[in-house]
């Protein structure tokens, strides 16, 4: 896919301009907070990026998530807009950005009112780009000199982990001269700015391969909801909302990515969906009910762990030894969770124990490894047992002063005995008062040490007795101190930060020995994300509501036999807003015969939630979920390509004309056979004559590329027009609706959206048919007499409406090249048929013949007649 890219001719693409801070070849951005800030993501990723000065457009790209210490790497060829570098950027959602200082200069833009960032004028296009699609996010110059690539494989070669990834990594990334300049000015800006240095051999670094997935811009991923919803903030209202059913923060991390980027690999997507309903598999996910409720229960026991996090701050801590309480207690904390996360990770070993899935199997042997039992054992021989995970209070800082056995330390030891007596001092003092004045005192753990707390009603008249201090309300609770309470405090704050410092001391040898093999615990962490993830895939495929044995009938698994072919599909986030019974399912069906499809019909009548629900499909599919419909079957596509008209053109002054053609080109500019484009009416924002003339030539540019697409469109003259293209809809009106879904096999045709009047206006019944538009229905004019236009105006509009039509139907339907256009259409169809039935069919060998022998007859009468 991506020499395709790269190679593709560059004529259709608008040309360059050098200084442009928005102009009409930027692909226009939209309101940005649903792909980053409105789901629960935030941006963590440093990235660094290195473009080639070459006709190529080689770009280099490091990130370093400072969360979880991931690192990414990719190298990739990019056309003008920059779309794919934009991709991979809101696949790691940038925190702040490094470019060479090359790429900027200070020149003339100075302004004490602007951010540092901001002050420099760019030098390069796709910092440009960058700068629009992330407006917020700082762009911090970094000296050229560091972009060294040699520097850069000698920090894969020092931080990549021990593990078997590891000679892959290195090899990958060895060629790749962009990228590794980018690492070494990540990891010289990381040490130089951030003050971070990472432990050898302690960080997951990864080489993106950029083909393997499917590449779906930004903008399409927020035309599609992908993780976030256009006018709802609500971000379940989105496809990463509905299929996140994860318990840890990896797996909903690696949902994340999954659906901005699915996998283009069948035997990938096909493993994953065995999982949930594995057809030679009966302890699959959704089939095996034990099996899916004991991966739940233990699961659960990691309820919210951030694995990734937690090892990279083991790793950033391994490198800042710490000489503050403070550090300490974060340290120990941070160990007391990684026990719980090595104590728990065998109950999901053994809850997948009997797997036969291939894809399972593969997470058991990685969850075997020995090497965890080993971190167990050294944690297990330093550590006391409990496994108490309370975050807040005096609980969670006696699990931080116990945490180290008992006898391990002497001086440790003597020290908590200290902090023991002076805690129970303290509840000593709690005792005196409380039957020195009569008032039922209670003590808090405040962050500062224990204050008094008594409820509100308990003191009369709001008066403490002499000798209290520093009273405040708080939800109906007075909380106060004394002067005796507080010099205790103070004695058992020296305690304590003794026991903590000495507590590090232990748990500092302890991490020094765990980095020895880390990389046993980063693989845990991917097994245990993938694994949630398929969980949650199998989740959404279950119905709960439904019992054995009807329990899967509300998402189907897709098949992947490279037809687009789906019965009764629902679009799965208006599935979940709509009350019951109001949701209108349709089908779908594009194949090599009919791969452009034209979709018609009035406002409001469901063309964008169809093609939306196309998409949206697809996406579920290659990420390995159920998708909502009866029967689906999908083609692999490499690309997801869209243009929905926004709102928020308007906003940023982005002109709808330029905004359609901005995306248009990178539409043509990116699209291969293998691509699936949505357009959802392109050509509104110029004279009906103009925009008629676009939408054909864009249309024609699709065609001719053969990629699957669906254009909705209001002009009716492009069902005409269009319709000499062996590959798109045939033309005319048809009476036989679709009744079954195996029909659906001889083609699809132009397909309309249907409404119809009532006595309060129009109708929409949301459901997609084959055909053009109905000759003598013009909805427009009905909207327009619904809308009280005077009588003799309609009648005129009528006439010359219906006129207009008779016209055009005539012109075409005798027209030699329609002939000769629908002849080639019916036989690139039966074709297609014919490949289908060898390749799929399912039939015994002598219905198939007969099955074929019924098209002799069928490709005769095309050749003779042009009878379809
Ligand atoms: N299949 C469906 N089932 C139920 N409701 C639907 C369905 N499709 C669309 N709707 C409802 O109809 C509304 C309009 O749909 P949509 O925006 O897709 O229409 P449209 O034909 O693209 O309109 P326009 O031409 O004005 O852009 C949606 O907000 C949705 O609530």
């Amino acid at each position: 896919m991506t020499s395709q890219m790269a190679s593709r001719p560059t004529s259709r693409r608008p040309p360059t301009t050098q200084t442009r801070p928005r102009t009409a070849n930027s692909r226009p951005t939209t309101a940005r907070p649903q792909t980053a800030a409105s789901t629960k993501h935030e941006a963590n990723y440093v990235v660094a990026l290195l473009e080639g000065r070459g006709l190529g457009r080689e770009v280099g790209l490091a990130a370093l998530d400072k969360d979880t210490g991931r690192v990414v790497l990719v190298q990739l060829s990019d056309c003008q807009t920059y779309v794919k570098t934009m991709h991979q950027m809101h696949l790691h959602n940038p925190c702040l950005i490094l470019v060479p200082d090359t790429f900027l200069s200070t020149s003339g833009v100075g302004s004490a009112r602007k951010p540092a960032y901001r002050q420099y004028m760019t030098r390069s296009p796709m910092l440009d780009f960058i700068r629009e699609e992330f407006p917020d996010v700082p762009v911090e110059p970094v000296l050229r000199k560091y972009w060294n690539a040699t520097s850069g494989l000698e920090f894969v070669q020092q931080l990549c982990v021990e593990d078997e990834e590891r000679a892959g990594t290195i090899l990958a990334v060895s060629n790749k001269y962009y990228v590794l300049s980018s690492v070494s000015a990540l990891f010289k800006h990381a040490e130089l700015r951030l003050n971070t240095r990472f432990a050898s051999a302690s960080l997951r670094i990864r080489c993106l391969p950029v083909d393997g997935t499917m590449m779906i811009d930004p903008e399409s991923a927020r035309n599609l909801e992908l993780v976030g919803n256009l006018s709802v903030k609500k971000s379940t209202h989105s496809i990463f909302g509905i299929l996140n059913h994860t318990f840890t923060a990896m797996a909903a991390r690696l949902l994340r990515v999954n659906i901005l980027s699915p996998i283009t690999s069948q035997s990938s997507i096909d493993a994953r969906l065995d999982v949930v309903e594995g057809k030679e598999f009966s302890q699959a996910l959704a089939f095996d009910e034990d099996l899916f409720n004991e991966v739940k229960s233990a699961l659960k026991t990691l309820n919210k762990m951030d694995f990734d996090k937690l090892i990279a701050m083991l790793v950033q801590s391994e490198t800042k030894p710490t000489t503050t309480a403070q550090g300490a207690a974060a340290r120990v904390s941070q160990m007391l969770n990684l026990r719980n996360v090595v104590h728990n990770l065998p109950l999901l070993r053994k809850a997948l124990e009997g797997t036969k899935s291939p894809l399972l199997r593969i997470v058991y042997d990685m969850l075997s490894d020995q090497r965890l039992e080993r971190i167990d054992s050294l944690i297990r021989m330093a550590l006391n047992e409990d496994t108490s995970t309370v975050k807040h209070g005096i609980a969670a800082v006696n699990a931080r002063v116990y945490a180290v056995k008992a006898n391990y330390n002497r001086l440790l030891d003597v020290a908590r005995e200290t902090y023991k007596e002076n805690v129970g001092d303290i509840y000593g003092l709690n005792n005196t008062l409380t039957d020195a004045h009569d008032i039922p005192l209670t003590l808090v753990y405040l962050e500062t040490g224990f204050v008094f707390s008594l409820k509100k009603q308990d003191l009369e008249n709001d008066q403490l007795p002499r000798g209290f201090i520093n009273a405040t309300l708080k939800k109906g609770k007075w909380q106060f101190s004394s002067l005796d309470l507080k010099k205790m405090n103070a004695r058992m704050k020296d305690a304590l930060d003794e026991t903590l410092i000495l507590s590090d001391k232990i748990i500092q040898d302890l991490v020094s020995e765990i980095l020895l093999n880390i990389g046993a615990l980063y693989k845990a962490s991917e097994a245990v994300a993938l694994v949630d993830m398929l969980w949650s895939f199998a989740h959404s495929a279950i119905s709960e509501f439904l019992t054995e044995p009807q329990r899967m009938r509300n998402y189907v698994r897709p098949e992947l036999t490279g037809t687009l072919a789906i019965k009764s599909g629902r679009h799965p986030i208006l599935e979940t807003v709509r009350s019951a019974g109001t949701l209108v399912s349709n089908d779908v069906y594009c194949d090599d015969s009919f791969s452009f499809q034209i979709i018609q019909g009035p406002n409001m009548s469901g063309k964008s939630t169809y093609l939306r629900q196309v998409g949206l499909l697809t996406v579920m599919a290659m990420c390995g979920s159920f998708v909502p419909a009866e029967y689906a079957s999908f083609r692999i596509h490499d690309a997801i390509l869209t243009r929905f008209s926004n709102d928020d053109d308007l906003e940023k002054n982005l002109s709808t004309f330029a905004s359609e053609m901005a995306t248009s080109a990178m539409i043509l500019g990116l699209a291969t056979p293998k691509s699936l484009v949505l357009i959802d009416e392109l050509g509104r924002g110029t004279s009906p004559i103009e925009g008629a003339g676009i939408a054909h030539a864009i249309a024609e540019a699709l065609i001719e590329q053969k990629c699957f697409a669906f254009f909705a469109t209001h002009f009716s003259e492009l069902s005409m027009t269009l319709s000499r293209q062996p590959t798109v809809l045939a033309f005319g009106r048809t009476g036989n609706y679709p009744t079954s879904f195996r029909r659906g096999h001889e083609s699809i045709r132009l397909q309309r959206t249907r409404a119809s009047e009532s006595n309060f206006g129009m109708t929409f019944q949301y459901k997609i048919i084959d055909g053009a538009p109905e000759d003598n229905t013009h909805y427009g004019l009905e909207l327009a007499r619904l809308a009280d236009l005077p009588s003799d105006v309609l009648v005129e509009a009528n006439r010359v409406t219906s006129n207009l039509t008779a016209l055009h139907a005539r012109n075409q339907e005798h027209s030699e090249s329609h002939q000769i256009a629908l002849r080639r259409k019916t036989l690139l169809r039966l074709r297609t048929q014919l490949t289908q039935a060898y390749e799929h069919s399912t039939l015994p060998d002598e219905d198939l013949v007969a099955y074929i022998g019924r098209f002799q007859g069928d490709i005769t009468k095309a050749f003779l007649y042009g009878v379809e």
